[in-house]
């Protein structure tokens, strides 16, 4: 395996410049910036400086009361979605835990997921939680529209793109790990998604991408950077351009807790490869139309860990 590289190998995208509206010059060359990223490597760093030390503190409170509860609190299904729900105790994965919030960005799916919970309400976990995912959802929506723009894919289809996008938010606890025991948080893999959003929320790092020279590359955890990574749909969205994302989660070192949050799109309606993407040099390699939410039960019930074979298994023409 390839030896290990800082973040800032990565290219970032920095979405708190003031300059960056659509049209501009800015906007143009960060829509190259997006492209080439996710081709080359499925993913870049976002800034985005729109989540304060007092959300950020907020958040991280919500999730130490989310994930002391009672196992049997948190392994309520909330969400009938699969890959929705509750996953730990997996014996693999001792680190691990995780709690998934659906349609987060909606004040509904976050008090639905609250009053599940805890029964008597939670407003403040409701309305931090609440904030903090339209963050993400904002980097989520222009990063899309920067790919659709940088492919020139018109922006209509860009909308209802956008809005066909069912939203998962993920809530990941990792312990550190005790003595002999593995450091490994998550193993290798590509994310179903679409697109998924991973903010490293308490400034513990762990999380590792595996960029284009294979080489593995630890992610630095700041408040204001976003790790935007493309999920397997989006390779089959735009005809195996864009990469989906290797990585993982290496507690190495790690004395502390480390929270860290995912917002992950799969989209509802019937998805569509836009035709630009197929001509003589590039030959349809997926199906053109599919069901996001399929492929997950196809996952589900053939498991096959491998992202290539996964995605050739199930999309292939
Ligand atoms: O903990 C992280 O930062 C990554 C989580 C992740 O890769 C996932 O939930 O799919
Ligand atoms: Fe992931």
């Amino acid at each position: 395996m390839g030896s290990q590289t800082e973040t800032h190998d990565l290219p970032i995208v920095d979405l708190t410049d003031e300059t960056l509206k659509p049209g501009t010059e800015a906007w143009v060359s960060a829509c190259k910036v997006v492209r080439t990223a996710l081709e080359d490597h499925g993913c870049f760093i976002a800034r985005y400086n729109k989540i304060g030390e007092e959300l950020c503190d907020s958040v991280v409170s919500a999730l130490e009361q989310l994930f002391g509860l009672p196992l049997e609190t948190k392994k309520q299904e909330t969400s009938e979605k699969l890959f929705h729900n509750y996953y730990g105790q997996i014996p693999s994965l001792p680190l691990y835990e995780s709690l998934g919030i659906d349609d987060p960005l909606n004040i509904k799916g976050c008090q639905k997921f609250t009053n599940i919970m805890w029964p008597q309400g939670n407003d403040r976990f409701c309305e931090s939680v609440n904030e903090y995912a339209k963050v993400l959802g904002e980097v989520d929506k222009v990063t899309k529209k920067m790919v659709f723009e940088s492919y020139g894919v018109d922006s209509e289809r860009c909308n209802s793109f956008i809005e066909s996008g069912n939203y998962l938010l993920r809530c990941l606890k990792y312990r550190p790990p005790e003595k002999n025991e593995t450091h490994l948080g998550m193993q290798s893999h590509t994310d179903l998604t679409m697109q998924s959003v991973l903010h490293q929320l308490n400034g513990v790092a762990g999380l590792e991408i595996k960029i284009k020279n294979g080489n593995w590359l630890l992610v630095h955890p700041s408040p204001s950077f976003f790790l935007v990574m493309a999920g397997d749909a989006f390779k089959v969205w735009s005809n195996g351009r864009i990469r989906p994302c290797e990585h993982r989660v290496i507690m190495n070192n790690a004395k502390e807790i480390r929270y860290s949050m995912g917002l992950f799109t799969f989209n509802g309606d019937i998805v569509q490869m836009p035709e630009e993407f197929v001509d003589d040099k590039n030959p349809l390699r997926y199906k053109p139309l599919f069901d996001h939410f399929d492929y997950l039960r196809f996952f589900d019930k053939e498991k096959i860990i491998d992202s290539d074979l996964r995605v050739k298994a199930y999309f292939g023409v």
